[in-house]
């Protein structure tokens, strides 16, 4: 909620990036497959034990998720899959992100799967409420850009922060799915 009104601040820095990526004939679907690569070998370093250099990934590839939609709007290539495939494998990074983290051992599994289980939730209230007709529910505390920051804010604090991260995504992942719950209650009652 907080951090999706940036949006319209970094949109010129990501035009600018994105200007060149054009230029080269890169499609939106190319560069989201880009972007789940990157979380992929997040999720692989996170598994290794290697927080600092896995959130450094995760932010390059959080930053080409946000290439891809503008280099669609941009070259005017916006499309239903893309849409569609942008949001289902932000699914599989988010999820395959904190299987890392549980198989490295930096944080316990059935904290990753409670905050797995909390982040899918929030993601998904969204998805099913505007096919229901609720509108934009773009709301609460902790939508996926403040998920993704705070894991990476305590990842770049070393291994033995990583845990800490997962607890507060978690937690505040679960305090957004009640707001949701409770907006989608108000709006489609
Ligand atoms: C001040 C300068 C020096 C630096 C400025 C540089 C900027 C370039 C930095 C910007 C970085 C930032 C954008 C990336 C980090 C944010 C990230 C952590 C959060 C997650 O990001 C998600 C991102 C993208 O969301 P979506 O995928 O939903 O959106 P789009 O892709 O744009 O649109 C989807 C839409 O497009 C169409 N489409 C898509 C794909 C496709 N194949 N076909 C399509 O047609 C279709 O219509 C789809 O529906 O969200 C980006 C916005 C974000 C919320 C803004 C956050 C701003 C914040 C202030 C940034 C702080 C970043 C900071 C560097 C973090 C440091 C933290 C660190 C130290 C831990
Ligand atoms: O709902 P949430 O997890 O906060 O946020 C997510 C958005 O950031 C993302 O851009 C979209 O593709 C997802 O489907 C989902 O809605
Ligand atoms: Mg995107
Ligand atoms: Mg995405």
């Amino acid at each position: 909620m907080v951090l999706n009104r940036y949006r319209e601040n970094v949109r010129g820095y990501l035009e600018a990036i994105v200007k060149p990526l054009a230029k080269a004939g890169l499609t939106p679907n190319a560069v989201t497959v880009i972007g789940l690569l990157l979380s992929l070998l997040s999720a692989y370093l996170y598994y290794l034990r290697e927080p600092r250099l896995a959130a450094l990934t995760l932010l390059i590839g959080s930053l080409v998720d946000a290439l891809d939609g503008t280099l669609a709007r941009l070259t005017g290539k916006t499309s239903r899959f893309g849409a569609f495939l942008d949001s289902t494998f932000d699914r599989i990074s988010d999820g395959t992100v904190l299987f890392g983290i549980a198989l490295g051992s930096l944080a316990d599994w059935r904290a990753a799967f409670l905050t797995f289980m909390g982040s899918y939730l929030v993601s998904y209230e969204r998805c099913r409420a505007e096919l229901a007709g609720s509108g934009k529910l773009a709301v609460g505390i902790a939508e996926r850009a403040e998920r993704l920051i705070i894991l990476m804010l305590f990842s770049f604090l070393g291994a033995e922060y990583v845990r800490y991260g997962v607890y507060i995504v978690g937690i505040l992942a679960w305090i957004t799915v009640v707001q949701r719950f409770y907006v989608a209650y108000q709006r489609l009652k």
